[in-house]
């Protein structure tokens, strides 16, 4: 039985996306990949409350839902086999949207119902924005499942550092891990450990994530082509060539294997020993990674256009994430000419992809009850020109729904 802790002082959470820089696919069958914090987050705003209603408002992917807890189903360790298997326990009447927003719902209903006392309630009022473009492959649904989490753990006390001790962060992880695994069955869990801890990170499944002490600052363009794609079918499809040619597959995915171990050492180099050797060198395993995910089907067109592009002004590219359309990243590097990663934008815009240039290994998931010296909610009123006294119709979260994402964006943790 959990204690509900009873701080009712609205708080907000977020959570990096990732960029998968190599080893996505491979890592689902417990090959390493490395990966990296991307400076876009998903925010959520909580207003805790002691009532039986929880209402979730997710802008988004037009979501606006309202339970009644006491509707909820209460999980307790081994009722379900899977965290997807929540879809059955859901009593007439518990309305789940179709469409993106389902396993974004079912995800909450499994992590209330196992996160939450037995007998006590939790009310609360929660919106989710998002800077991060949803499905694209940047992790945008691992960044949600750790916000979710993190809420959820902060108002029932479990949380002794507010999200920043190992112990908490192990256990958001935890967490945010069975909520991916509602959504796409059978995650490997590097997204939601990026979403968590930040930084780079070396991950291999079954042994978790091991920081990576990069000592280069890597340039990245994020490209994103806008071909909308499923992390569930594209894992999917790469299980069923593996059912159909395992010795051929498996020896595609060791060789993604060795990939990811050059690159940790690579990033590792001392920065006096690697100079150009080192972006030469990743710059060939980039290309040679994309190569060996294109031979496993999670290739794509728009892929392909990315990659010659960037190839025209002498840079590397490879799909990041699961692939099938979604985004690319291209190294940017060090030497490259004046200006070059904005004609590259450029061109990639007349293609109609969508280019950020990405600041990779920021901060991880951070809980805050105050933006400076303003309680949140009252910053949210401020943003919005409300004074902060205005009468409770002027609800901080359908405010928080309307602010525009540099405004949003002023959220993200500092450090
Ligand atoms: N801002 C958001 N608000 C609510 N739900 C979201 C949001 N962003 C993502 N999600 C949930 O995550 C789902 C998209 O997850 P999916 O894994 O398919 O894409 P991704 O995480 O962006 O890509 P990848 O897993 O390849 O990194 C959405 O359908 C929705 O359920
Ligand atoms: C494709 C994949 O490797 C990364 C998706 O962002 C799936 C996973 O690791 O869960
Ligand atoms: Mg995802």
């Amino acid at each position: 039985m959990v204690a509900i802790h009873r701080d009712t002082r609205p708080f907000v959470v977020s959570a990096p996306g990732k960029v998968i820089m190599f080893g996505e696919h491979a890592v689902v069958y417990g090959k390493s990949a490395i990966a990296g914090s991307v400076d876009m987050r998903a925010y959520a705003l909580v207003t805790p409350s002691s009532g039986h209603s929880v209402r979730l408002v997710l802008p988004d992917i037009d979501v606006d839902v309202e339970f009644d807890v006491r509707q909820l189903p209460r999980l307790r360790p081994g009722d379900l086999a899977h965290p997807g298997d929540v879809e059955t326990l859901l009593a007439e009447g518990i309305d789940v949207p179709e469409g993106p927003g389902r396993t974004a719902v079912l995800a909450f209903v499994y992590l209330y119902g196992s996160l939450v006392a037995e007998a006590g309630a939790l009310g609360f009022t929660m919106c989710v924005r998002s800077l991060l473009p949803v499905g694209a492959g940047l992790g945008s649904s691992a960044s949600f499942n750790v916000v979710l989490s993190a809420a959820l753990l902060q108002m029932t006390g479990q949380l002794q550092g507010e999200g920043a001790t190992e112990e908490d962060r192990r256990l958001i992880n935890s967490w945010a891990f069975q909520g991916e695994q509602v959504a796409h069955g059978t995650p490997s869990g590097i997204d939601n450990s990026v979403a968590t801890y930040g930084g780079f990170l070396e991950y291999t499944k079954g042994h978790g994530p091991a920081p990576l002490h990069s000592t280069h600052a890597l340039r990245v363009i994020i490209t994103n082509t806008n071909v909308p794609r499923s992390t569930k079918a594209l894992v999917a499809g790469v299980r069923a060539l593996r059912d159909a040619h395992p010795a051929v597959v498996d020896s595609i995915l060791d060789a993604i294997h060795n990939i990811s171990v050059t690159a940790a050492t690579l990033f590792q180099a001392p920065e006096e020993a690697a100079g150009g050797e080192l972006e030469r060198q990743l710059h060939d395993v980039i290309r040679m990674n994309h190569g060996l995910l294109s031979a496993l089907g999670v290739g794509h067109p728009s892929l392909e256009r990315v990659r010659d592009i960037a190839a025209g002004h002498q840079m590397a590219s490879k799909l990041t994430g699961a692939g099938g359309g979604g985004c690319a990243l291209t190294l940017v590097p060090r030497d490259a000419p004046k200006g070059a990663a904005a004609r590259v934008a450029a061109e990639m815009a007349d293609e109609g992809f969508c280019c950020h240039q990405a600041v990779v290994g920021g901060a991880g998931v951070a809980i805050a009850y105050s933006v400076g010296a303003e309680p949140v909610d009252k910053w949210v009123r401020s943003m919005l020109g409300h004074s902060a006294e205005r009468a409770p119709d002027s609800d901080a979260i359908s405010g928080f729904a309307t602010l525009p994402e540099a405004t949003i964006a002023m959220l993200a943790p500092s450090h």
